[in-house]
This record gives structure tokens, sequence and C-alpha cells, in this order.
């Protein structure tokens, strides 16, 4: 009791309510009593924290590999949707000129996106953008090419492919003629990291692209972005669109290759017209900077080392790096030639065009040329490290056989690897100094 007595002494008679005062129980008794309300009182506490903290854990997702990617990227209804907004949507997508086509292009903040949707606004065509901005690379960078997008007169909204109900609002609001996907989880080796947005994306983001399509009423024409990766371990060049695409180097061809078979799905039930473009290494102003040429170009400036993948025996790694322009030519062209659908109301009443098409450069360039093509234009020599390939996705080799592409799209390559490179080089110095931006990393 003589150890109570300090704590409890200066408590001992003071009123419960104001105007009472206790006298006829003993000290004892009232320690105990306050004892017994402080276990109850600390009883309480922790079961309410503890219920606080169950259904604090079972709110939150369980972390998968692309919780990053998907959460922040399946939009916020609230950024989209209301009158002013749609407003927005149909002004975007307003034709100007006689022929224009009126085209929702996904990733419109992409690299090839950007460039796509500008080409087709400066013409004429009515242009609507969508894009997530994920932080796959520096979404300041996507942002950059958002501003210039507006400057054109293209709005870009922001939201996801998986989001059908954003999709099928935009439909809603614009009957659009064409659909150029270009909305993907690019990049060959970071599969190997988080395998799970590739099928997000590539796959799952496809899906629902074609069946909101499929439903739309009229059905529009649909040309997307395939990949010249899924040529994988084919040994025969150049690579034609005949030749097998069943043994892919990694997961991001082979979401690209099942994307080229649920496009003959589409095609076969609903009668969609599709065109798949395989890209070769597209590089170019306002590129990718998770491409080796961007990454070198901004590591030779910092002095910093770069590694240089080798085949086998010391063997040339080489690709068929091809320039945006030309990309562009050729996308543009597809959307020209793109037959129409022939569903509607989600049926079939006819067989739709369904094509794939190489889009390369036609003369592949070892990685060690382009790396001393970077040296001259930078006036800096690089820090080399050679390293054998790593098996992480890479292929050894790239060469695009354009025959098909010239005869059905007109498509001719006129870019050379250094007269391209200056282009980017010369983007990249003005990008990063004169606007205070920084890359990451
Ligand atoms: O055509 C495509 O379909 C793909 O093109 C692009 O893939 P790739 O051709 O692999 O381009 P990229 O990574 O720039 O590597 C270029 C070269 O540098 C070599 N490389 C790379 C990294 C490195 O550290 N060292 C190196 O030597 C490397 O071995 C390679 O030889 C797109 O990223 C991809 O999204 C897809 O569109």
């Amino acid at each position: 009791m003589s150890q109570l007595k300090p704590i409890s002494s200066h408590l001992d008679n003071i009123p419960s309510t104001p105007g009472k005062f206790k006298m006829d129980k003993s000290p004892y008794i009232h320690r105990l009593r306050w004892h017994f309300s402080l276990a109850k009182l600390s009883f309480w506490c922790f079961l309410f924290l503890g219920l606080i903290l169950i259904f604090f854990l079972r709110s939150t997702p369980p972390s998968s590999p692309y919780s990053d990617h998907s959460r922040r990227s399946l939009g916020n209804p609230s950024t989209w949707g209301g009158p002013a907004w749609e407003k927005r949507v149909r002004s975007s997508a307003r034709v100007q000129s006689r022929k224009g086509i009126t085209v929702l292009v996904t990733g419109a903040a992409g690299f090839v996106g950007t460039h796509v949707s500008a080409a087709l606004k400066h013409r004429g065509d009515g242009v609507l953008g969508l894009d997530n901005f994920n932080d796959y690379y520096e979404p300041t960078l996507k942002r950059s090419r958002q501003d210039l997008l507006e400057r054109t007169g293209v709005f870009v909204v922001e939201g996801d492919i998986n989001d059908l109900p954003l999709l099928r609002k935009l439909f809603d609001v614009v009957a659009f003629s064409h659909v150029m996907h270009l909305a993907a989880q690019a990049g060959v080796r970071y599969a190997m990291q988080n395998p799970s947005s590739y099928v997000h994306s590539n796959i799952a983001g496809l899906v629902s692209i074609l069946e909101v399509c499929k439903s739309a009423n009229p059905q529009p024409s649909i040309v997307w972005a395939s990949s010249s990766s899924v040529y994988g371990l084919n040994s025969k060049v150049p690579f034609s669109e005949r030749d097998r695409t069943d043994q892919p180097a990694s997961l991001y061809a082979a979401t690209k290759k099942a994307g080229e078979e649920i496009a003959h799905t589409y095609n076969h039930i609903h009668g969609l017209s599709i065109t798949g473009l395989r890209f070769f290494t597209v590089y170019g102003p306002w590129g990718r900077p998770d491409m080796a040429y961007f990454f070198f170009t901004k590591d030779i400036l910092k002095g910093k080392s770069i590694s240089i993948f080798e085949g086998p025996n010391h063997g040339t790694v080489a690709r068929d790096f091809t320039y945006i322009d030309d990309i562009v030519k050729g996308c543009l062209a597809s959307l020209d030639t793109a037959e129409k659908s022939t569903g509607s109301g989600g049926k079939k009443k006819g067989p739709a065009q369904l094509r794939v098409f190489n889009l390369g450069n036609t003369s592949p360039v070892p990685v060690t040329k382009l790396v001393s093509i970077l040296e001259r234009l930078l006036k800096v020599k690089a820090n080399k490290v050679m390293l054998k390939m790593p098996r992480n996705g890479d292929v050894q080799f790239t060469h695009a056989n354009i025959t098909l592409a010239q005869r059905e799209l007109g498509y001719k390559p006129t870019t050379d690897l250094q007269t391209g490179l200056k282009k980017f080089v010369r983007w990249y110095l003005s990008y990063y100094s004169s606007s205070g931006k920084k890359s990451s990393g």
C-alpha cells in the first residue's frame, strides 16, 4: 500500500463531479476502483486499436508485382466526365479537313503516340489521346509531351485502357472511325522485374480496347503496335511477316505475340478490321529513356560507364534501328489503308481485314557503331564495358524485310542512324539543358 500512496494521494479527494464531495469511502476502495477502471479503459483501448489495425490491413490490397502500375493508373473517375470534359473531348476529336478521320490514340503521351497524334492533328484529323501517365519512366517527360500535344490542339485524357467505363464513355461521346492503339508496357528486359505489368497492359489492356471497339457502333478500324521482338529466336534474316514467331525470347515478346493471336480472334468473331505493326527499335527526339540509345547518351555525358552487350564468341549485337518519322509515316499509311470493320452490334457481318506489317529500316547497325556515332555527336568518349549479353530477353540481331509494307502502305524509310541520332542529340541537349529538366537516374 505504501507504494500506491505517492501516486494516488493527490487523486483521492478529487470530486468526480463538480460540487460533490465523497467522504464516506475509504482511500483503499478508491484506489482499487481507479485501478479497475484503468484496466478496463486499457482493455477497450487495445480492443479498439486492434480492430482499427485489422480493418486497415484488410482494406490494403496485397502487394503484387504490378500493383504500383495498376493502382496508379486505373483512372480515378473524378478526373473524367462532366460537360466541360466532354466538350474538350469533342473539340479535340473534331475533324478539320474534308477527308479527315477521327482517331482515338492510346498511349498518346508515349514516344510514338505523341508523334503520331501530332502528325494526325497536323493534317486535319480529329484526334483524342488517352494515357495513364504511369511512372515506368520519368512522368515529367510524358507531361512535357502532353503540353506539346495541348499546344497542337490534342487533348490527352488521363486514364487506363483497362478502365472499361471510361472507354465506353469516350465512344459514347465520339464516334471514332479509327483507334491507334499504342498504349503498352514496353521494354524487353524490364519484364524480368515486373512481369505482371506486361500482362496487365499488353494482354488485358488490349482485350478491353477490342471489347469496346467490338461493341461500338460503328465499329472503328484498329491499328496497333506489335513488335519486332515477336521474331524471337528466329534466325532466318531479314525477318519476313511469314517467318515463325513462336519462339519469343522475352515475356514482352510473348505478350505482343499473344496480342497478334487475340487480334485474329476479334477479327474472326466480331469483324473488326485490325492491323498490327511490328516496330523495329524506334528511336528519335522525345524518345524513351529506358532505351539504350537514350540512356547511353545520358551516361556518356555524365561520364558513367556503359555496358555494351556482345553475343557468344564476342559476336556482334545489332539492331535495325528505325527513325520515328519513318514509323509515323507507316502508322498514318496503315490508318489510311485500313478497311472498315464489318460488324455491328458486336456481330460480324462479313469478312474483315487482318494485317501485320514489319516497320523497320532494313539496315541493321551494331550497337558498338551506335555508340561511336553518339561519341562523335556528343564530343565525349564513352567509358565502355563489353559484357556478355545477359539472358534476360534480348536477341542478338534484328533485320526487317519491309517488302509487304512497301507494297501495301508505300512505306519507305529514309533516315539513316547517323542522321536520326543527330536529331535526337540536338533535341536531348535542348530539352534537358534549356528547360532545366533533369533526366531521372
Ligand atoms: O523492336 C522492338 O520491338 C523493341 O525495341 C526495343 O527493344 P531493343 O531493340 O532491345 O532496344 P534497346 O533496349 O534500346 O536495346 C538496343 C540494343 O542495345 C543493346 N543494349 C541494351 C542495353 C545495354 O545496357 N547494353 C546494350 O548493349 C541491346 O542488346 C540491343 O541490342 C524496345 O525497347 C522494345 O520496347 C521493343 O519495341
